[in-house]
Parts: structure tokens; sequence; C-alpha cells
């Protein structure tokens, strides 16, 4: 690789879609979410063709907050080389995450660990490009000491170490080519709707919903529950019914109940023969998802939970209690596409298999390329395993993912998939791109509808 790759500035924009309006991907605690995102450009100077684009996932207020952050860590980032980056990633990330004084506001959680994954997405990605691969491939071509060199090791060290990586990447080596020919000339990788039951959506348009879904050959189905056990014994009712008994079926509570309310609860919906019960209670509850995970076990259903667990540290401690049977981690949650690497590696020494989070603006298009990445040189294995499929706003993008056949098709195009349509964002950039714009002149509406057609 010769000659420098100067990152000469890190752009960021908010950028907001106004999903509250038809109640998409409204849950149990988020009613009104507007799907968002911290969008980041990294330029270089040597090459004003190439840049990286990264984003990390917000529901709408508070991404003005985020936006800030990634401007605070700039100074970390501009006028770094990438080449540099690349051959120890793992400096690189540290140097983001550990900064002495920026580190306060964290460590390695919130506001600060969400600014962190969209700049490490977005480098990825410019790596990505700059080697012509999609981002999987790249991982999946870096020799396996290489691929180790960009964890942080920190914190786990206890449970994983960079020796016993590399061996189990070493181990699968071999056999790589075949799984990626598997999943090229294959139907791709399996996916699991959740858009079909989003909680704001009425009992009618779930149903309908579920009907589209299963016709287009999806045959694993997410719902949100939690507010109501009336409510979701009737809605899980009409889904069981129309997805029949063999296809799965997924609870999603996303926070909202104590411990013993958790067990209480997804036990009076057990006749339904649900796969799994996602975040029934705090993120940071360790503990108690143990607790109820050891609750539910007779009943046949599993604990997942993932896309608000801040880092690496706290799923080294799920799987030390043995408190959860599905590992979601999430692109942009922890510090982008490093951290994820170190939670793959933890999940497979731990024999939990990891179907990642994906509901939020631009999530499948990042996961698929983390997933597709483990099937071929990590687990090896597509059993227990699901990417979940939001189909929301994936016309934003220049390289959005397909799913066809209930399957995610391999990515081809260079890069994380994340590039944002230039017209999308001149569109929804907030609060001046033109439908923001229009708002505030009373000419579009930014009522929620809580219950849609
Ligand atoms: C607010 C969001 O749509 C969440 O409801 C969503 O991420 C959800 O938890 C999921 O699992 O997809
Ligand atoms: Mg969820």
């Amino acid at each position: 690789m010769a000659g420098k790759l100067t990152i000469s500035k890190v752009e960021v924009l908010d950028v907001r879609f106004p999903t509250s309006l038809e109640a998409h991907g409204s849950d149990a605690m988020h009613t009104d979410p507007d799907y968002s995102c911290a969008y980041v450009v990294i330029h270089v100077s040597e090459n004003p063709q190439l840049k990286g684009y990264g984003l990390t996932f917000t529901c709408g207020r508070g991404t003005e907050i985020v936006v800030q952050a990634v401007k605070t860590l700039r100074f970390l980032v501009e006028g770094q080389d990438c080449k540099k980056i690349w051959s120890d990633f793992a400096t690189f990330y540290r140097n983001l995450t550990s900064e002495s004084q920026i580190r306060w506001v964290g460590p390695e959680k919130g506001v600060i660990q969400l600014a962190t994954a969209a700049i490490v997405n977005a480098i990825w990605d410019l790596w990505g490009r700059h080697e012509n691969k999609p981002v999987w491939k790249l991982l999946v071509d870096l020799s396996p000491e290489q691929l180790v060199s960009t964890i942080d090791f920190r914190y786990i060290r206890d449970v994983i170490t960079p020796e016993e990586c590399i061996a189990m990447l070493k181990e699968k080596k071999g056999t790589a080519g075949e799984r990626e020919k598997e999943l090229l000339q294959g139907k791709g990788y399996p996916a699991y709707t959740t858009s079909v039951g989003w909680l704001g959506y009425s009992d009618e348009r779930i149903l309908r919903l579920t009907q589209e879904q299963l016709a287009l050959g999806l045959v694993s189905f997410k719902v949100k529950v939690g507010q109501n056990l009336e409510d979701d014994k009737r809605r899980l009712r009409s889904v069981r019914k129309a997805i029949g008994p063999n296809n799965k079926l997924m609870i999603d509570a996303n926070q909202r109940w104590e411990v013993q309310e958790s067990i209480d609860w997804v036990t009076a919906l057990k006749e339904f023969n649900l796969l799994w019960i996602e975040e029934p209670t705090s993120p940071d509850d360790i503990l108690g998802h143990a607790t109820i995970a050891k609750a539910l076990k007779p009943l046949g259903i599993g604990v997942a939970t993932g896309e608000m667990c801040q880092n690496r540290v706290i799923f080294k401690q799920l799987f030390q209690a043995n408190a959860i049977s599905f590992c979601q981690i999430d692109s942009c949650r922890v510090g982008g596409v490093n951290e994820n690497l170190a939670i793959y590696f933890m999940a497979k020494k731990f024999g939990i298999p990891v179907c990642p989070h994906a509901g939020g603006v631009g999530l499948c298009g990042f996961v698929q390329h983390l997933q597709v990445w483990d099937f071929i040189s990590l687990s090896g294995s597509m059993e227990n395993r699901m990417i979940e499929w939001v189909d929301h706003l994936h016309e934003n993008f220049y390289s959005p993912p397909v799913v066809k056949d209930g399957h995610y098709l391999v990515p081809k195009d260079p890069g994380y998939s994340g590039q944002m349509k230039e017209e999308s964002i001149a569109t929804y950039e907030f609060p001046k791109g033109t439908y923001w714009s229009n708002v505030a002149d009373g000419q579009a509406s930014v009522q929620p509808t809580m219950v849609c057609q």
C-alpha cells in the first residue's frame, strides 16, 4: 500500500426521517420514533473521489447531541493517515475511546460511544472502498492476525485472548471458500421480519403485512409487546394463526418490564410457541436477564438482547452469566466494527448464536456484512441464526440491502452499504432539509399517528 491517505475532514450531518407519522418502528418504550442518524462522511486529502460513509442510529430528538459528540472527537481523527490506522486499528480505537478528558463522558457508553461507532463505521467503509471490496469480503480476506489486531482486548482478556481468536479463524480458513460460494450461489442469509408488528400498527395492518411477508417467503416474524397483555395475546393469536405452527415467532418488549414481571408476562404468552423474548428488562441488568432466562428455559423460550448493550464488557457478562440464548449485536450501539468483532469472538467461545439487531435506519445494510463474515470465517454456521429485516427507508441509500425469498442477498458493492443518497440528505437533513423546512412553515405534518390502517 504505497502513499498516504490522510483524513482531511470529518463531516457530520443530522438526518431525520418522519417515521413516527406512520408508527413505523414503534414499540412499548419508543412510541413515536423518527428514524434518524448522525451521518458521517470522511474525506481524504490525496483522493477527493474516495470517501468513507458511516452513521449511528438515533430516534429523532437527541441526534444533535450525537452530532456534537462526533465534532468533539474530530480532532483525534483529522490529520490521521488511514493506512496507519488500518495497520494498527486497535490503537486508534483505544485513542478514540480512552482520550484522557473525553472518556469522563463515557467511557465506552452512551452518546460518546454512538459517536465513536459513526466514525469507526465510516473508516471501515473507506477501507472497503479503497480495497474495492464490500466490508464482509475485506474481513474475510484479512489474515487472522490482521483481523484480530483491530480489536481492543482491554477488559475481556479474562475470557478471550488474541491467540484464541486467531486460532478460531485459522481453524475455519480451509473451508471458508466453500461457505463463501454457498452464500453467493445459494439463497443467501436467512432473514426475519420485524416490520409487520410495530406496536402502533392496528390489528388489521399487522395481519395484512404478515400475510404479505409470508407470500414473499419470510418464515420468521417478530412482534412488539409489553404495553397491555390482552392486546399482546390478541395480536400474537392472529399472527400465529396466519403463519402456522411451524414458522418462527419472537416477541420484543424493549425493556418495558421488571424482572418478575417479565417472567409472568412471557409465561402468560407461552401458548404462542415463542422462540425468544427480546429486551424484557433494562439492558444493564445482567443478572436480571439471567434470572429471566432460567425461569423461561423450561418453556423453551430464549432470552435475546443487545441493541442497547453499550460495550463488549456487558456482552462478556451476559455470556458469563448464561443470561442470553441469542446475542443481538448492534452495528452502531457499540463502537463500530472493531468492537462487534470482539463480541462475535466471545459469542463463538460461549456457543451463543448471533442474530444481529437491525431495527433502525441503515442497520440492515451494516449488519449483513458482519453476519456474512461470521458465517464464512468464524462460526461457520447459520443454525439458529437470522438477520433482522425492517423494510423501511432503504430507498435512501445508494447500495441498499436486498432480501429475496426470506434471505439477504450478499452485498457486492465496495464499502459498508451506508452511503445515503444526496437527494435524501437534501430532503431530510435536520432542520434545513426541504422536508423539515416545510414542517417549520406548516406545509408538512409532524403529528405522529399512533394507530395506522
Ligand atoms: C425504536 C426501534 O424501532 C426499536 O423498536 C427497534 O430497534 C427494535 O427494538 C428491534 O428490535 O428492531
Ligand atoms: Mg428490539
